[in-house]
């Protein structure tokens, strides 16, 4: 049988970029039609390292918000060397702050302030541990010598893996998971250890960034990996483990930025976010836990209620606009001049 009309209890994003001004208000539109709830990263230049930093911030995404939206930004901080057990503290106790960023130095986008040697953090990694504020980690190592597509899973080997044993009780989501070695890694923890999963490592492989061409739109980080690994993602997306839930890591670049000799790394899906997702999981056979993943695990980790609302979605396909902006600098979408398969309605 299949089900061509999907309510869900309304989902929420654990992993998105919101970036600022004129970026903002263009894309934030798009998550608060669909998302109750979003975590939303830190790497703004300069990024938000202190909770003032994340009040101010929080205060610029509420006032850019459209007439009407009930969406909640969850705030996170930015861990730069500098983070101090009593800025975790401040952090905790402002109600409005529900993570810590870890971006090892120059991993990815704005993570120059990033951290090179965790060992010398280990004063504010026992304070998040005590007050329990989670560790969000992008996980991929810097060093030159390791092969790009090897970065997550020798990141768990040499970082995640001593971490977890030193701090037994620390909370930690291994951000946009895309390798079989992150799900074992994370099948295999205690349950203060969690992932995150984007629709666009559950929908593609690495092929996609060659096909017929150089694809920079396909171009993220961790960057895609092989089909093993997607269909590793698939399997614990759609496996009804609660240690796995949706961020989509929408992450919005200008069109030039990204159509250039030295392109960004980000991808933007949150204009279809949960149609994507619902695509996926259609596939898999397994719709009936869209719903624990996307609204029900994500909250029982970070310890929040659900949302109250529902979303509704019908079986259909959508055109993609070629461009989404209106007043900021023109983005390209996924899926951009093509469809998606699900309509999200006003329910
Ligand atoms: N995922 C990406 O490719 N880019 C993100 C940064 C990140 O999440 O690593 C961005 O901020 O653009
Ligand atoms: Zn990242
Ligand atoms: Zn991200």
């Amino acid at each position: 049988m299949t089900t061509d009309r999907l309510t869900l209890t309304r989902p929420d994003d654990w992993h998105l970029h919101l970036r600022d001004g004129d970026m903002l208000r263009d894309v934030l539109p798009d998550t608060a039609r669909q998302m109750g709830r979003a975590i939303v990263m830190p790497n703004l230049v300069p990024p938000v390292v202190t909770t003032d930093d994340a009040a101010a911030y929080r205060e610029r995404i509420l006032a850019a918000l459209p007439a009407g939206a009930a969406f909640e930004p969850l705030m996170t901080l930015y861990f730069t060397e500098g983070t101090t057990p009593a800025e975790i503290e401040r952090a905790k106790a402002s109600g409005f702050v529900h993570g810590v960023k870890l971006y090892p130095a120059h991993a990815t986008t704005n993570s120059s302030h990033g951290v090179t040697d965790l060992r010398r953090c280990d004063a504010t990694l026992d304070a998040m541990q005590r007050v329990g504020l989670p560790l969000l980690v992008h996980g991929e190592v810097t060093d030159p010598d390791v092969d790009v597509f090897d970065r997550e899973a020798v990141f768990i080997e040499r970082v995640l893996a001593p971490l977890v044993r030193d701090f037994p009780e620390l909370k930690v989501v291994l951000e946009h998971a895309t390798t079989s070695a992150a799900v074992e890694f994370v099948e295999t923890a205690p349950a203060n250890i969690a992932a995150t999963i984007t629709a666009h490592h559950l929908l593609l492989n690495r092929n996609a960034i060659f096909a017929g061409g150089l694809r920079p739109h396909h171009y993220c980080l961790p960057v895609l990996k092989r089909e093993l690994h997607r269909q590793a993602l698939v399997k614990a997306a759609t496996s009804g483990s609660a240690k796995f839930f949706l961020g989509t890591d929408s992450a919005p670049h200008p069109k030039h930025a990204k159509e250039s000799g030295c392109g960004c790394a980000g991808i933007y899906t949150a204009h279809a976010a949960i149609e994507l997702y619902a695509e996926v999981f259609d596939a898999a056979g397994a719709l009936d836990r869209l719903e624990a993943f996307a609204s029900f695990n994500g909250p029982a980790f970070y310890g929040l209620p659900r949302n109250a609302g529902t979303i509704t979605l019908l079986r259909e396909a959508v055109p993609v606009p070629e461009t989404v902006g209106r007043g900021g600098q023109e983005l390209v979408p996924f899926r951009a001049g093509a469809t998606v398969g699900w309509r999200l309605i006003d329910a």
